[in-house]
This record gives structure tokens, sequence and C-alpha cells, in this order.
């Protein structure tokens, strides 16, 4: 089977959160499954930086107002679509947002412009290659099954994966006119929402399967708490609506091999890790004692629950733990936390900006990471935590509740437990999981099994790919 992927951000390419990690991955696993993946992605000028030898294989004299040329690339296993429109993606700042951190002011046209690119190429405009099944991905390429809605070629099957639906791409009605759609796709069936335009509603109301990124939180974005807005529209398309959950990439993220990380380890060499370890409280400027280093490696944001790390770090500190904090996101959390460091010195490190190598080690010498998201519809840092003996502490939500278990004592009993979860996210609630942590951390043997189990939990893509697959075989023509 051969599928279109549209992808605003693929890794290595080009990362800004886990959607990178998923797009970038996904493709690979699928490969077994029989799935030849072409994944369509901007040329923003770290891509156009980065690929060699790229061949032209589509030209658009008019892309919604601009030139383009979809360049075909095979990037560290990928097969990779650059949409090389220099008007929209060369620009100085990142995907989404200009050197000053502000949306781009045209993003709307940016996105929309993708989405044509990708019905385009379904609709077979691509010279010896025509996709059986369109995949896209949040409110950035939702738009492809919008435009593929409208075209007078046979439609193909189409799969909208939400990986966060905080970000739902609405923009005026004004927009409209240049989206270069039917009147009557401004309308409640498609893609107009309380009079505005809505890429995500667009994309939810068009896509033949809507997918999310892990069971439970599948469940959740029917609900008004979590479905900001959207829970109607998601309701109404419940019998096309699939939790799957997110694997990571098995050999990126291998502690025995990883070439960022210093000390290699396995499950049965964990005392390596305090090498690691060393490092780390180097970096963060963190004394090298005996207490635990917590870590967070997350876009410091409300969603992310970094309001109650800023609330809670005296607490931590006095009872033990020391923090070690990468990011960046909300300036006020990033002002809260640099202060929290400056009062805490030698016990909390905090290191603004992003650093994957950076993210790798602490996965692989801190003693837990601390997830406390007010959502997370998987969450991928609990899984490399998982998988580099680095404890999670997880929010009792989404893919946090589906893939750590709680070390309760049954699952201490049963030698099941993988990590801590708590609930609600507040500060007595995350308190009362770090004074949990620290007792079980108390006990080196208890500690040791949980890092144990974790290693041992399946967090590769095999099963949630073989889900992906059997998806798509279920939407695309028989024989397919
Ligand atoms: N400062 C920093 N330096 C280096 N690396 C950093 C970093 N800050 C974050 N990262 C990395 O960025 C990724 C973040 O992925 P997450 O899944 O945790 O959240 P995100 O909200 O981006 O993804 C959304 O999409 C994914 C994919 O579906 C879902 O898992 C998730 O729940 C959803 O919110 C991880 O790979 C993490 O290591």
């Amino acid at each position: 089977m051969k599928v279109l992927s549209v992808s605003s951000e693929v890794f290595p390419l080009v990362k800004t959160g886990g959607l990178a990690d998923v797009a970038g991955a996904l493709p690979i696993a699928l490969k077994r499954f029989g799935v030849e993946t072409k994944t369509l992605m901007p040329g923003y000028p770290a891509v156009m930086k980065a690929i060699r030898k790229p061949v032209a294989r589509l030209q658009f004299d008019d892309l919604l107002g601009e030139p383009a040329t979809v360049l075909e690339v095979e990037h560290e296993g990928i097969d990779i679509l650059v949409l090389d429109a220099p008007a929209y993606y060369d620009r100085a700042g990142g995907p989404y947002l200009d050197a000053t951190g502000r949306d781009y002011p045209d993003n709307w046209r940016r996105f929309a412009a993708l989405s044509l690119a990708g019905a385009e190429i379904a609709a077979g405009l691509m010279p010896g290659w025509r996709p059986d099944l369109v995949h896209t991905h949040d409110w950035q390429s939702a738009m492809t099954s919008v435009y593929m809605r409208y075209y007078p070629t046979p439609e193909l099957p189409s799969v909208l994966t939400i990986h966060n639906i905080a970000f739902q791409g609405q923009f005026g009605a004004d927009v409209f006119p240049g989206l270069r759609l039917p009147p009557h796709a401004f309308a409640t069936e498609s893609i107009e929402y309380y009079g505005n335009v809505g890429f995500l509603k667009g994309g939810l109301q068009t896509a033949h399967a809507i997918t999310t990124v892990s069971p439970s939180y599948a469940g959740e974005i029917l609900t008004p708490e979590f479905g900001m807005g959207l829970q109607g529209v998601i309701t109404s398309r419940i019998d096309s609506l699939h939790g799957i959950v997110n694997g990571i990439d098995t050999d990126v993220w291998n502690p025995s091999t990883d070439p960022v990380v210093h000390t290699h380890y396995n499950g049965t060499t964990l005392k390596s890790r305090v090498e690691n370890r060393t490092s780390i409280a180097e970096f963060f400027g963190l004394h090298n004692d005996n207490a635990p280093i917590f870590s967070i490696i997350s876009r410091l944001t409300w969603q992310k629950g970094m309001d109650v790390i800023a609330a809670t770090a005296d607490q931590i500190v006095d009872m033990g733990g020391k923090l070690a904090i990468l990011g960046s996101g909300d300036a006020a959390l990033e002002g809260s936390l640099l202060a929290a460091a400056a009062r805490h010195p030698g016990r909390i490190g905090v290191s603004i900006g992003y650093n994957e190598p950076m993210s790798h080690l602490m996965q692989a010498g801190s003693d837990a990471i601390i997830i406390p998201s007010r959502f997370e519809p998987c969450g991928l840092t609990q899984l490399y935590g998982l998988r580099y003996g680095c404890v999670p502490i997880v929010a009792r939500t989404g893919g946090l509740n589906d893939t750590v278990i709680d070390a309760n004592h049954a699952a201490l009993a049963a030698k099941v437990a993988t990590g801590i979860q708590f609930s609600p996210v507040t500060a007595s609630g995350l308190l009362q999981a770090i004074r949990r942590a620290l007792l079980l951390y108390a006990d080196q043997k208890v500690w040791t099994q949980l890092q144990k189990q974790g290693m041992k939990s399946d967090v590769s893509w095999e099963k949630s790919a073989e889900r992906y697959a059997a998806l798509y075989s279920s939407l695309a023509p028989k024989g397919k």
C-alpha cells in the first residue's frame, strides 16, 4: 500500500515537539507491514540545508498565489517530499513563529498551501506515483482532506491524527477567499467554525478516519473538559475515531548505543547510569550527592503543568529532591523557574532552550522524569524514560495513563509497576507523588525493580504500526 503522509515537522529534519518524532518514526515502522510512505513537509531553511541531491518531481506556478516545487529525497530512511516554496517557508524564525515568537500572520496560507499540495499529489498530479491513502497530522495539514473532498478526481481515503487538539488553526472568515475552495465549503459540515474558518475542524469533518495518539485521550476528547470546543464534532464522528498509542524509535532511543550518552548501559548494568548522572549534575550546576535528580524536559506551558512545578519547587528541594529542568515556552514560567534555581543553587538547575542531545543524556542519567500535564494526548518523554530506566512520575491523564503502571502495593507485589501516577494536577497532588517517589527511592532494591520493569515495557512502534496498517487496509480499496 502507498501512503502520502503530510506533516509540518519531521524528525530528524525539523522538530518543535512530539509530532516530529511520530511523523519521522511511523513510516519506518510501517515498512515491515508492506506500507510504503512518502512524507510531504515544508521546505524550511533547515530542511533545504540538510537534504542532499533532491529531485524535482512537481511544479506549481501558483500554489495559493506563490510558485512552489515538490522535491523528492531520501533522508535517513525516510522518503521525503519537500515543498520548496521560499515565499512561504524561507524565513528566519521557526516553523510557526517568527524570530520574536509571534505567529506568522500568513500561517493560514502557509499551511493551506502545504495541504493543497498534498491534495494535488493525492489527485495523481505527481508523475509516476499516486498514493492509495493520505495521512494528515494536526491542523497544519488537516486541510488536505478538505481540498480532497472538493476535487473532481475520485476521492482517496484519508486519516487525520490529532496530536494536540489545543492547536486548532482557527482564522477569521476573511481568509476564506484566499483558500480557493468552492463557496459551499464555508459550511458547518466542512470548515466553517462559529463564523470563522477552522482548519482542524475541517479535517475532522472530511477525513475518513480520525485517530488520536492514545485510547484514553480518544475517550477524553469526547468531553467538554478535553475536547476544547470540538467535542461535538468528534462525537458526531465517533464511529470513525480510533485511539492508537504512540511508539518510539527504539534505535534512536537506545541506552546501549545512543551516541550522545557518555556511558552505555542496559537493564543488567544500571549502575553505569551514575556516570551520566554526574554529567547532568555538572551541566545543571547540581551537587553531585545521593539525592535523586528529577528531570523535566518539556515545553514550559500550562498544558504541561509547569506552573505546578514552579509552585512546588521549594518543597521538592526541602523534601530532599533535586530538579534539572530543560525547556522553553511561556516567559513568565521561564522566569519563575529561573528564580527557583537562583533560590536553590546546587539543588535546582534550569536550562532554557531546546537541546536534543541533553534530552537524551537526562533520560540516561537522572533518576526520574516528572510529567505533570493537565492533558496529554500520548506523551513521549515518559516512553523515553521507561526505555532508559528513568522512572516516570506522571499525571493520570491521556496517554500517560495508558503507558505507565502505577507503583501501588498490588503492582509492586506483582512486579509490574513502572512508575508513579498522580491526580489531580495540583501542588498537593504532585507533592504526594514526589513523597511516594522518595520513599521508593530510599529502598534501592524496589527502585531498581521499577527501573528494570520500565525497561522491559514494549514502547516500540511494532504493535501500533500494525494497528495503523490495519486501519489503512480497512479504508483503502481492496487489494491494496
Ligand atoms: N527543551 C527541549 N529540548 C529537547 N527536547 C525537547 C525539549 N522540550 C521537549 N522536547 C522533546 O519534544 C518532544 C515532546 O513530545 P511530547 O509528546 O512530550 O509533547 P508534545 O506536546 O510536543 O506533542 C504532542 O504530540 C505528541 C505526538 O503525538 C504527543 O505524544 C503529545 O501528547 C502531544 O502533546 C519529546 O521528544 C521531548 O523529548
